[in-house]
């Protein structure tokens, strides 16, 4: 779906690349994190994915349509992105207003609107807030609200720069509702995240990115725990792997799984 073909990129002035030749191919329905240290090129990253910024070598393709060839409007048919800072996408003064913005652009009848957006706001839990003015929301309510302007679009890709961050943990549960219900929908997603038990709880690839280099990709059990990324200074393992290291197991994925190598060992 989503293709990176030898690109490099280089910010203005700056006296080295960001990203070095680098290949990626993300397939239809893929859930893949990007993890790296501060500064590794993910944000980068996701906006050169989002066409927002050119590469100066080497080729993005969606679809097998070179992404610069896309006008906007095109883009946005195909790609929703949360962006780090999400209050900083959001303009309208009532939540409603702001989800059906987004769909208001894509020239649907006032039915659909209203019934995208009445969608949307169940979906996220944010019925009761409808009318609020999002600049009277707590940070992870405004995050929230971005979400939800997502979840009326529907976009077949997702890029998601540190979603988890700033909800607590009501919000993080119908955020990663509206997650799982991505993933069964089959939307392909690629999320930036530094919290790396959330990267273990929802994705099964994941992709290191060091120096603008891809130094890792695989399933979580064999990225999350290597060397490269237990270094100091770097993301600390994700509770289920460090457990999984203290006692001597194999790598499982899942709580589930977890708990069925440990009760083989205690046999
Ligand atoms: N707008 C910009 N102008 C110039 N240089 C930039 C700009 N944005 C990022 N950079 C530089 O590009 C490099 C990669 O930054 P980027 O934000 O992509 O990294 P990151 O992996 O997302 O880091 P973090 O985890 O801290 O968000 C850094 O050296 C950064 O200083």
């Amino acid at each position: 779906m989503l293709t990176f073909n030898k690109v490099s990129f280089r910010w203005p002035k700056a006296s080295t690349y960001c990203l070095n030749n680098l290949d990626l191919t993300l397939n239809q329905g893929e859930r893949v994190a990007l993890v790296g240290d501060n500064g590794a090129g993910k944000s980068t990253l996701l906006r050169l994915a989002a066409g927002l910024l050119k590469a100066d070598e080497g080729q993005i393709t969606l679809n097998g349509v070179d992404l610069s060839q896309l006008k906007a409007q095109q883009r946005a048919m195909s790609i929703g992105i949360l962006f780090q800072e999400a209050e900083k996408q959001i303009f309208h003064s009532s939540i409603k207003d702001e989800i059906a913005f987004g769909l208001k652009q894509r020239k649907l009848t006032r039915e659909q609107i209203d019934q995208y957006t009445e969608q949307a706001l169940i979906l996220c839990e944010l019925t009761e807030l409808a009318d609020k003015h999002p600049l009277d929301l707590h940070a992870g309510q405004r995050r929230m609200v971005a979400v939800a302007c997502l979840a009326a679009l529907s976009p077949p890709l997702l890029l998601l720069d540190e979603p988890s961050r700033d909800f607590d943990a009501h919000w993080l549960r119908i955020f990663e509702k509206w997650l799982a219900h991505c993933q069964q929908s089959g939307t392909t997603i690629l999320t930036i995240s530094h919290d790396l038990d959330f990267v273990a709880r929802h994705y099964s690839r994941v992709i290191h990115l060091s120096g603008g280099n891809i130094i890792n990709d695989g399933p979580p059990s064999c990225v999350l725990c290597t060397e490269e990324l237990q270094e100091p200074g770097e993301l600390p393992s994700p509770t289920l792997y460090a457990l999984n290291q203290a006692l001597s197991l194999n790598y499982p994925d899942t709580p589930e799984e977890w708990s069925h190598s440990w009760l083989n060992r205690m046999r």
